[in-house]
């Protein structure tokens, strides 16, 4: 009998494919910018959220039009910027509302998570995706609304993915030992961190990436996790 209580996902290669992140929700963000900086940029969040990128750069003093274009190339780069993710998550939620896309599920995702969850395990999003737009992601993917089966999420703002603080401050808002908590990503680096902090791993591999000894248990799918 496990004695696993909760399970913390990451999203991107592990529960939904990276090409939909990379070739749908980067594009559709890297297009709606500069509109989305030129109409909202007075309110409130999205000046907090330019002033914090321009922080994070460094920059003193620089135009809408230089903060859009570095904004873009952090884009490009797949930084995992807390504010660029944070602006991101605004410019999907109006893609999701106007139904230009669904977020990719695998397919076996929603029916684990539904057993897990009726199992009683608690579970959680850890993702560099901001809390929003973890929520715009789960409420409107090809498997339905999916926000039900949650019970909290974090990103970056807890702290960074490879770092094993985030993973012991998540553990002790989740309220349980690390022990009891089974981290599933991709990214190795991220699951040492989360070992290190004491949390089960397991990494998911998707095919058609071949499954690989990195010192982590390794599954192919949701269906082939020991929780
Ligand atoms: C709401 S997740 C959108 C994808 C994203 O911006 C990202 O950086 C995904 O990173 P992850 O930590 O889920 O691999
Ligand atoms: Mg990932």
């Amino acid at each position: 009998m496990s004695d696993i209580r909760a399970i913390l996902t990451d999203i991107e290669g592990t529960t939904s494919s990276i090409d939909f992140v990379k070739d749908v929700l980067f594009p559709y963000a890297r297009q709606h910018l500069p509109a989305f900086v030129e109409t909202r940029g007075e309110e409130a969040e999205v000046r907090h959220w330019l002033q914090e990128a321009a922080a994070e750069a460094g920059i003193v003093e620089a135009s809408r039009t230089e903060i859009v274009d570095m904004l873009i190339r952090w884009i490009d780069e797949d930084r995992k910027s807390t504010a660029l993710k944070a602006l991101q998550g605004m410019i999907w939620r109006e893609g999701y509302e106007s139904k230009a896309y669904v977020s990719h599920m695998y397919p076996e995702v929603a029916g684990r998570l539904q057993a897990w969850h009726a199992r009683g395990l608690k579970l959680y999003v850890y993702s560099s995706g901001s809390v929003p737009a973890q929520k715009l992601l789960f409420g409107h993917s090809e498997s339905g609304d999916l926000t039900p089966l949650f019970s909290g999420y974090f990103d970056t703002q807890t702290g960074h993915k490879r770092e094993v603080e985030s993973y012991r401050r998540i553990a002790g808002e989740i309220g349980l030992p690390p022990a009891q908590i089974l981290f599933l990503s991709d990214i190795r680096e991220e699951l040492d961190a989360a070992r290190a902090a004491g949390m089960r791993t397991t990494q998911l591999i998707r095919p058609p990436q071949r499954l690989s000894d990195n010192g982590h248990p390794a599954v192919a799918d949701f269906d082939a996790v020991a929780a």
